[in-house]
């Protein structure tokens, strides 16, 4: 994917000059250090293979660019955060696609949740599976308060598991005795529940998710940047390491389970019930 530069938006000055690919927009304001990053990828921000690949690109342009220190994730899509893991890129494919496809969604993972930006999630959409992985490797997430975004790592419900590094995310944001039961369960929390569980940060009204996150932004980049980035990663290097140290036999799992007639049916069972959901 390339990046392409478009033209400021009206009123917007040479600081909101915005940038991204065709799935990752991203609205830069270098007044703020701040950067915008909204996912599109419609209808349900499904993370296909080439929305991994340009988030990582996006978010490696922002964090090679040092008039970036903090950036908020956000969707574009009404309604949905992200859908998670794209269903289609784990049925139906060869092994050799399943070992491309999660060494992507291993390196978006490393990527985000080593990150030295700030990152804040706004979550203004149901937020289920890889998606509410992605809030998590973030520094701190805000939810709208609508009972239709729920929020979870929901993988059982599919049939399938969680690996050890999403575990780990959670374990290290809700603690182990509530992620045993979210993860087994494949609890998907409304806002008040994610609020009380400590999934979420804070819960507010759909349209202060933005401006929110962006008085967030301003208290977390008011500590100075060498010390914060030294902490987070005192916090987050050992789980980071666990994966790092196994990454191929990591891939060789997810391959060989996913490969499984048993799984594979899982899921198309899975997508056949989604789309008759519309019917
Ligand atoms: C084995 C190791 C892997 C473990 C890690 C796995 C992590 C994952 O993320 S697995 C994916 C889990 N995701 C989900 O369970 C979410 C499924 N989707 C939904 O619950 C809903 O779509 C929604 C709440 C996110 C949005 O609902 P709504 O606005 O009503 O949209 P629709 O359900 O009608 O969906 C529209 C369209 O998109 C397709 N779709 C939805 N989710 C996915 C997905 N994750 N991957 C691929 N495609 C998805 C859905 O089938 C519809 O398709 P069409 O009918 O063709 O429009």
């Amino acid at each position: 994917a390339t990046i392409r530069r478009t033209e400021p938006t009206a009123g917007s000055g040479d600081s909101a000059r915005r940038f991204g690919t065709q799935r990752v927009l991203v609205e830069p304001d270098a007044a703020s250090g701040v950067a915008v990053m909204k996912f599109k990828n419609p209808p349900v921000n499904s993370l296909s293979l080439e929305l991994l690949t340009e988030f990582i690109i996006s978010l490696e342009k922002l964090e090679n660019d040092k008039t970036f220190r903090g950036v908020i994730l956000t969707s574009d899509c009404p309604r949905v955060f992200s859908a998670g893991l794209d269903l289609t890129e784990m049925c139906g494919k060869n092994p050799a696609h399943y070992a491309e496809y999660w060494k992507a969604v291993q390196e978006l993972w490393l990527r985000l949740y080593l990150s030295n930006l700030v990152l804040i999630a706004a979550i203004n959409g149901a937020c289920p599976a890889g998606g509410c992985l992605i809030s998590l490797t973030c520094d701190y997430r805000i939810l709208a308060d609508n009972p239709k975004y729920l929020i979870g790592l929901n993988e059982t419900l599919l049939g399938i598991v969680a690996p050890f590094w999403f575990k780990d995310t959670l374990v290290n944001t809700i603690g182990h005795r509530a992620s045993e039961q979210a993860l087994q369960l494949g609890l998907l929390f409304l806002p008040a529940e994610a609020l009380q569980v400590g999934l979420v940060d804070q819960v507010v009204p759909e349209d202060q998710v933005l401006s929110t996150a962006l008085s967030v932004m301003a208290r977390w980049m008011a500590i100075p940047d060498h010390a914060r980035q030294l902490t987070k990663n005192m916090m987050r290097k050992t789980t980071v390491d666990r994966l790092v140290k196994q990454r191929d036999a990591d891939i060789q799992n997810f391959v060989s389970f996913i490969s499984r007639d048993s799984i594979q049916k899982s899921l198309q069972m899975y997508l056949e019930k989604l789309k008759q959901k519309k019917g």
